[in-house]
């Protein structure tokens, strides 16, 4: 399997040189040059498999002949081998319709942990082959920070730089980061939200004078490799619910289009999804881009679910690649103008493409509370967190057709976000037992106020490795 940029530009490359490149050199996001396609047989077949098997049987096609199958078993069975429940993403189901889909069961307590798990044991894989090392560099609203922290501290021939908005993530989401104390993790707070962090972290994959210095990698869902393993718990809840032979919908809380653009993936592959919905928390550049066209990035507004508190929605552009006949130097002309205005138009086929399989709903601090309390009260005491929540406002308030299930993703563990949790419901989740003490433990972090040549010189001054 080959890998081309978005933006057209950049040589192809293979799923390693993928995995470690991160971003492409020309700015684009990689996929992959067409989509593997399951048979109706094939998809039965996968009926009843262990979680790591059906990930390792998922992927396959993607890495090609970077891994042998065996290979790819034996690192899916280590990463998934951490989760603190049997069938890695389990199911629970609310009502006649609405089922949950726990993403939360890894070691950090949110979705992130799925791919991140794998990713950090593919980098080590990728790098001893190739004898060298990777300066991974990260920007979070909490979440995939914690995950990414905890896939590579102390790892060999790699270190991480991430960069998290200050006072703009959960208490237990700063602390999950700020207390791993490894040589080889560097967390940096900068003043901003999250949109600000990921430009910057876009921005030094292109300047010249980092990428001669260090070998800069990704963790964000920038990484293709994030997205194929997200790809595989679509196939995993489906599976359980009755595809190939039932379609199954699935309303995703969506911020950066990562975890909902796996969705897509799925059913590019053959998966028989219904819908894809799009939910967002009144950060709503993908409601209003979805819904009638305008992707404009207004200023960032907290929320109760701050994961989402995202307006440039980076793996949109995946999909606007794959809607616009893959025309990259098409598109590297719309993102150009949308980097330089902060707003564009869908074309017409971009929205066609789009509303063949998504649909999208927003939800505002009313809309999260009640979600959360229907879900406590009507649901034999479901505790969820705000993000969840949001994608379980639009799946209730969509009209669907008679015999669908409809699963919401439950993105994060209720106790990450145990505040919002409490105030609309009265309980307060605990943290469970993995998470150990992190509030007894002692936090490191680097403040820094002054913008990209400040994260620049502290990359480049900090970094252990040198390309
Ligand atoms: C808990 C949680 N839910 C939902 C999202 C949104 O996912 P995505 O950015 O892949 O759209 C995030 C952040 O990515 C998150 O951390
Ligand atoms: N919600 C995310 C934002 C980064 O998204 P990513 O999926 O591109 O890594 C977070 O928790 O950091």
């Amino acid at each position: 399997m080959r890998y081309v940029s978005t933006r057209g530009s950049a040589p192809a490359l293979d799923f390693a040189g993928v995995t470690l490149a991160g971003l492409a050199p020309d700015g684009g996001l990689f996929v992959p040059e067409q989509w593997p396609r399951f048979s109706h047989e094939e998809i039965a077949a996968l009926r009843g498999l262990p979680y790591a098997t059906l990930a390792a049987r998922i992927m396959q096609p993607f890495v090609g002949d970077c891994l042998t199958p065996e290979r790819l078993q034996e690192l899916c069975e280590e990463a998934y081998g951490r989760f603190a429940h049997v069938a890695v993403t389990p199911l629970t189901q609310l009502d006649e319709r609405n089922w949950l889909l726990e993403l939360f069961h890894g070691p950090t307590l949110a979705f992130k942990d799925v791919a991140l798990q794998l990713l950090g044991l593919l980098f080590e894989e990728f790098l001893a082959l190739e004898d060298r090392a990777l300066t991974v560099v990260g920007a979070t609203s909490g979440d995939t920070g914690s995950a990414a922290i905890d896939a590579l501290a102390n790892r060999d021939r790699v270190e991480i730089f991430m960069l998290h908005p200050a006072g703009r993530v959960s208490d237990v989401q700063r602390v999950q980061m700020t207390t791993v104390l490894a040589p080889n993790v560097h967390n940096v707070a900068i003043d901003g939200d999250f949109d600000t962090a990921q430009a910057m972290v876009k921005r030094l994959f292109s300047d010249r004078d980092v990428t001669s210095a260090i070998n800069i990698g990704a963790v964000n869902s920038i990484n293709w490799a994030r997205l194929m393993a997200q790809v595989v718990y679509y196939f995993a809840a489906a599976l359980q619910l009755g595809a190939p032979e039932r379609k199954i919908a699935f309303s995703v809380p969506t911020g950066n289009f990562g975890d909902v653009f796996a969705g897509y993936v799925a059913a590019q592959m053959g998966l028989p999804i219904e819908r894809l919905v799009v939910a967002t928390n009144i950060n709503d550049i993908l409601f209003r881009a979805l819904s009638d066209g305008d992707y404009s990035a207004g200023t960032v507004t907290p929320t109760a679910a701050p994961s989402m508190d995202i307006q440039v929605s980076s793996n949109f552009e995946r999909l606007l690649f794959d809607l616009g006949d893959r025309d990259g130097a098409a598109l590297a002309a719309q993102m150009a103008g949308f980097e330089q205005t902060r707003a564009m138009r869908l074309t017409n086929a971009q929205r066609d493409g789009a509303s063949a399989l998504f649909c999208t709903a927003r939800a505002d601090a009313d809309d999260m509370a009640q979600a959360m309390r229907w879900a406590w009260e009507e649901c034999d005491c479901e505790a969820i967190d705000p993000h969840t929540a949001v994608g379980l406002h639009a799946a209730r308030m969509l009209e669907w057709s008679n015999d669908v299930p409809v699963v919401t993703l439950a993105t994060a563990h209720p106790a990450k976000f145990r505040d919002a949790v409490e105030r609309a419901t009265g309980y307060r989740p605990s943290l469970p037992p993995r998470v150990g003490d992190i509030f007894a433990r002692e936090e490191r972090f680097t403040s820094l106020s002054g913008g990209y040549e400040d994260v620049r010189k502290f990359v480049l001054d900090t970094a252990i490795y040198r390309a």
